[in-house]
């Protein structure tokens, strides 16, 4: 049978990752496909880079639209990142009648419905397992392995760079620029890693799932976004000794009233699985009505645990290219006429729990005031640490664990502590979630 041709643009880290598997495991993933997979053609600006990784071997451009526009090529792997030329190429591989694999988030997160749209309307597939927690099959996992399951919520630790770089400050003692740079140098971080420290790439990942889980358009726009720069080492010291570990963590959540899409650092029981996955691991955690909780753990950066993803798409597509487009399995799992328009929560209906840290003066009668505060806010103490003054100082620590409220509640409750006399600076807020 006929090989399956495909063209390869931007042969970086994820790019070179997928080369070097698909050649090395080239018989068995024919195999399984039922026919050959091979790269015929790579587009990278960087075209000495691009032949030396290629061995001389097959034909190297730099002008991915050769690649696009070209009639041998079935599947074209979009590896080049961003929202700029990446879209027009996917655009145009589309409108070409090719297949197209991408492990772009970004892309998808911000044009997917048009993205789709497009592909639908030619018969192509858009396939992007590679863009949602790197190796980890979770996009087939939500959207077939789960799909007899009304899911509840998900959260994950979708960002490897962040939670690389929680960990080395937690166990190394290292600073966060020097572990933001080695995540950097073993290729996990985008290449504007303020996509990473900032939760923009978690938020791209999440707001995919979120329309797989719940048959929702893609909806980056409407996701709250906060990352891990303004966390401090104080916090992650005092969580530990109430027994939370801080991590940067995606969840959405179907509710009554719409659908939260957030991402924050979060306090998790340390008793959680998910508490316990350190380094750049990734984890999911999906709950479903008939399932119950299942977990998904890996690797979620990196050239060959990404490339595993993209090559699972090249075979899937392989698969089923032939068969009519009408029972392919759906882009976002839900058939494009069935998806809903339940609305995404803003972030002050949101229901959670919450760490609270306030500086205060050490005297009399400032716990009664905080403490009324938050009963007036209908906000109840779940747990509460007090620290000693340190030697010489008038000043100490209080901090807060409280029972689930509307995150408005607990905005309401901050401003009003803030202004007491005796509370010094800011309160620190971080959300709270038990995962139970
Ligand atoms: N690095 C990782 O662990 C993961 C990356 N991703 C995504 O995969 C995509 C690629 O990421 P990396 O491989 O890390 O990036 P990279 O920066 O290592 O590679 C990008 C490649 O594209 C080339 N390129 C740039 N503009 C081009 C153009 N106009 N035409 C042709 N080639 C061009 C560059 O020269 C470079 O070789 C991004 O969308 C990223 O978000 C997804 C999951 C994991
Ligand atoms: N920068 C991303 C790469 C994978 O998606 C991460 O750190 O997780
Ligand atoms: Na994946």
């Amino acid at each position: 049978m006929k090989s399956i041709k495909v063209g390869l643009l931007g042969i970086g880290t994820v790019g070179s990752g997928t080369f070097d598997v698909l050649k090395r495991n080239q018989q068995e993933i024919a195999a399984r496909a039922g026919r050959a997979i091979e790269i015929t053609m790579v587009a990278d600006l960087d075209i000495e880079r691009a032949k030396q990784l290629t061995n001389g071997e097959i034909t190297v451009v730099n002008d991915a639209n050769l690649v696009v526009d070209h009639p041998d090529i079935d599947i074209v792997i979009e590896l080049i990142g961003g929202v700029g030329i990446a879209k027009t190429l996917v655009l145009k591989a589309i409108a070409n009648g090719k297949h197209v694999v991408t492990a772009n988030k970004a892309l998808i997160a911000a044009h997917g419905n048009e993205i789709f749209k497009a592909a639908q309307e030619k018969g192509v597939i858009v396939a992007f397992e590679a863009a949602v927690a790197g190796g980890i099959p979770i996009i087939k996992a939500l959207r077939e392995g789960l799909t007899a399951n009304r899911i509840q919520w998900l959260a994950g630790i979708i960002n490897g760079t962040t939670n690389f770089i929680l960990s080395e400050m937690r166990d190394k003692g290292l600073d966060f620029d020097v572990a933001l740079k080695d995540a950097q140098r073993l290729g996990y971080a985008e290449s504007d890693p303020t996509f990473d420290i900032e939760g923009i790439d978690a938020a791209h990942k999440l707001t995919i799932m979120a329309s797989i889980a719940f048959g929702i358009p893609v909806q980056f726009d409407k996701a709250y976004v906060e990352g891990i720069t303004k966390l401090q080492a104080t916090d992650i010291r005092y969580a530990e000794q109430l027994g939370y570990r801080i991590k940067l963590l995606g969840i959405t959540k179907r509710t009554n009233g719409g659908i939260e899409l957030r991402v924050h650092p979060t306090l998790i029981p340390t008793t959680r699985l998910i508490a316990n996955v350190e380094g750049a691991m990734n984890a999911v955690l999906v709950r479903g009505d008939a399932v119950g909780d299942t977990l998904y753990y890996g690797k979620g950066a990196g050239a060959e645990p990404t490339a595993s993803a993209v090559i699972a798409d090249l075979v899937d597509i392989t698969r089923l290219a032939t068969a009519d487009p009408e029972h392919r399995v759906p882009h976002l799992a839900f058939q494009p006429n069935a998806m809903a328009d339940t609305p995404i929560l803003p972030m002050a209906e949101i229901t959670t729990s919450y760490y609270l840290r306030m500086h205060v003066a050490d005297q009399r009668g400032v716990l009664a005031d905080v403490t009324r505060i938050l009963a007036d806010a209908s906000i109840s103490i779940d747990a509460m640490l007090q620290k000693e003054p340190a030697e010489g100082e008038t000043r100490t620590d209080i901090i807060m664990l409280t029972h689930q409220t509307q995150e408005k509640n607990v905005q309401a409750a901050i401003a009003k502590i803030e202004a007491l006399s005796t509370v010094v600076g800011s309160v620190t807020k971080i959300r709270l979630e038990g995962l139970g």
